[in-house]
């Protein structure tokens, strides 16, 4: 699909690393590097402006080597990017680590997935559908 996108970093846009990847990754537009200390957290710029199609949103996801390799995840995992957001894109890195750690200008930081979502209408009923599953849940299908 084709998105339109003004890209005010110093980097190149976001790309997909294989043919078949879900996620762009996408990188912080810094002017200085960020020290994120432990469980700390920051808003990352990218400076990529975006206007997705309507009944589309992207997902602010996070990496997982940076995840796996140094605690780095993202507060409010997934971001939501509206289709109507046109704002600077931005990445709220937490540093769940107990190191300090550097986030440097161009630094791959998360990834961007976009997908259709749908748009509910509510119709409002007295009673639901009988299920197996009723209001079971919060694992009440076995002991772990
Ligand atoms: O990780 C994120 C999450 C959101 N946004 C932008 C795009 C999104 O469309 C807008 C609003 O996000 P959200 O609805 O999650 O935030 P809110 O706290 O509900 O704010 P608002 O009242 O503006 O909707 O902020 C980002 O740039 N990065
Ligand atoms: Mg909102």
């Amino acid at each position: 699909m084709l998105v339109n996108v003004i890209n005010q970093s110093k980097h190149a846009l976001p790309s997909y690393q294989t043919s078949s990847s879900a996620g762009m990754d996408l990188r912080a537009n810094l002017e200085e590097a960020i020290i994120l200390k432990p469980l700390q957290r920051a808003l990352v710029p990218t400076g990529l402006f975006i206007e997705l199609p309507q009944g589309y949103e992207a997902q602010i996801r996070p990496r997982s080597g940076l995840a796996y390799k140094h605690g780095i995840s993202i507060v409010n995992s997934p971001g939501t990017i509206d289709a109507d957001y046109r704002g600077e894109i931005k990445v709220l890195l937490v540093n769940l680590s107990d190191q300090n750690f550097t986030v440097e200008d161009g630094e791959r930081i998360a990834q961007m997935v976009v997908a259709r979502h749908e748009t509910v209408e509510w119709q409002e009923s007295v009673e639901l559908t009988t299920t197996e599953r009723g209001a079971g849940g919060y694992g009440s299908t076995g002991v772990k």
